[in-house]
């Protein structure tokens, strides 16, 4: 059956740097917590697993923002972490605590043993993102995302979350040819699954590197920038419909980088609310009729506890950051996708965001 004709492409115009009638909006962690509607699905399955496993409940789960809020696009309810779960390293949530695996990887042994996972084992992500794409009926696009090689690595090594990163620096740094032979399996791993989610209807794919930002300067290129970039090397460049699939990396802490990071091959760099973007606009964000790369971001997610008329007066502050976006009808030129710095909270009232959306589309408007 064929996906139904895309409504609204503000999104994917302004990440193929389009100009557009106001400035597009998403947000990182959209399906999540903070919304009882969320809490009570997820109560129903069980578990966070039970939960993005069941195709049905994952793409209900994918619209409840939607139904909620005029955003305008859709992310693919999964985890960055079910790749290594596939890799034979077992996921599960501890309530409270976030991800934990049953095995890790740390040593000549254990990372010996890995290999890019049967697609098969990933069939449930796929599943759900044909599956969203026909609930979404047209409305906006559905992006499909994975972790970058070097943050999958960060929760294979650690074997969950970590404040110090102090396992998976000791590989690095004691052993640095075995973190190499990791990232590369990671990286051949995540191009297979966005390849598949392409295949299976994503309208755009991201890299989530949110632990890239812990590296060393000189570390970062090499352990993190480069198996990125041998992930985005392998990418298919057209959807099932035949049209192009924006990639879009985010790297928490990444601004530092962004002379480096404007060599990678894709259309959009995702920033953190520490980033300046006039400053990275005038370095990646290109001229009209010239070469460049979409912004996305970054108001910092703690903004949505202020009361209304703050949210407002913050949106317009990150609006005038990056200045007006180009509005040339028949060239490219630099454009804003609006986002978070990175995932909204489990405790933003859900009021609040339907300011911040409201907010953002209105003003943006005025800017053109
Ligand atoms: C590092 C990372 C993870 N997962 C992800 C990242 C990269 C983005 C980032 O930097 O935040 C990516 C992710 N995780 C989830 C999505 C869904 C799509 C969306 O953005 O709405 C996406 C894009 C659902 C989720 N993934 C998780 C939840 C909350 C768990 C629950 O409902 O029980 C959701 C909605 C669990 C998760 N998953 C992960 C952690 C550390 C946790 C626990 C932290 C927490 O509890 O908030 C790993």
């Amino acid at each position: 059956m064929p996906f139904p004709t895309l409504l609204n492409d503000t999104f994917l115009r302004a990440c193929r740097r389009q100009a557009t009638a106001y400035t597009p909006l998403w947000m990182m962690r959209q399906a999540g917590r903070y919304l009882p509607e969320y809490r009570a699905t997820r109560a129903k399955a069980g578990s966070f697993m039970g939960l993005a496993t069941n195709v049905d409940y994952a793409t209900e789960v994918t619209l409840q923002p939607l139904e909620r809020y005029p955003l305008d696009a859709a992310i693919l309810f999964s985890d960055i972490l079910t790749v290594p779960d596939a890799m034979g390293l077992g996921l599960h949530f501890i309530e409270g605590e976030g991800p934990r695996f049953a095995r890790t990887t740390a040593d000549e042994v254990s990372i010996g043993q890995l290999a890019v996972p049967d697609m098969d084992r990933l069939r449930y992500v796929f599943d759900a993102v044909t599956s969203i794409r026909h609930a979404l009926a047209g409305r906006v696009p559905l992006i499909g995302f994975s972790g970058s090689p070097w943050t999958l690595a960060c929760y294979m090594v650690e074997g969950g979350s970590s404040s110090d990163y102090r396992k998976v620096k000791t590989l690095m740094y004691a052993r640095p040819d075995l973190m190499h032979r990791l990232l590369a399996i990671n990286a051949d791993a995540v191009a297979t699954y966005l390849n598949a989610q392409i295949d299976a209807g994503a309208q755009a794919v991201m890299v989530f590197d949110s632990w890239g930002g812990v590296l060393a300067d000189s570390h970062f290129v090499d352990f993190s920038l480069a198996y990125t970039q041998r992930v985005l090397r392998q990418l298919k460049r057209q959807g099932v419909d035949g049209t192009d699939v924006p990639r879009l990396v985010f790297t928490k802490g990444g601004a530092l980088w962004l002379d480096a990071m404007d060599a990678l091959d894709c259309e959009v760099l995702g920033l953190d609310w520490t980033a300046s973007l006039a400053r990275a606009r005038a370095l990646v964000g290109g001229q009209v009729g010239g070469r460049g790369k979409a912004l996305q971001g970054n108001l910092d997610p703690n903004v949505l506890f202020a009361p209304p008329q703050t949210i407002a007066r913050e949106v317009q502050r990150v609006l005038d950051d990056f200045g007006a976006p180009h509005a040339d009808p028949n060239r490219c030129g630099p454009t804003h996708i609006f986002n978070l710095g990175h995932g909204i909270s489990q405790h933003t009232p859900p009021e609040h965001v339907a300011a911040f959306v409201e907010a953002v589309h209105t003003l943006s408007r005025r800017m053109r």
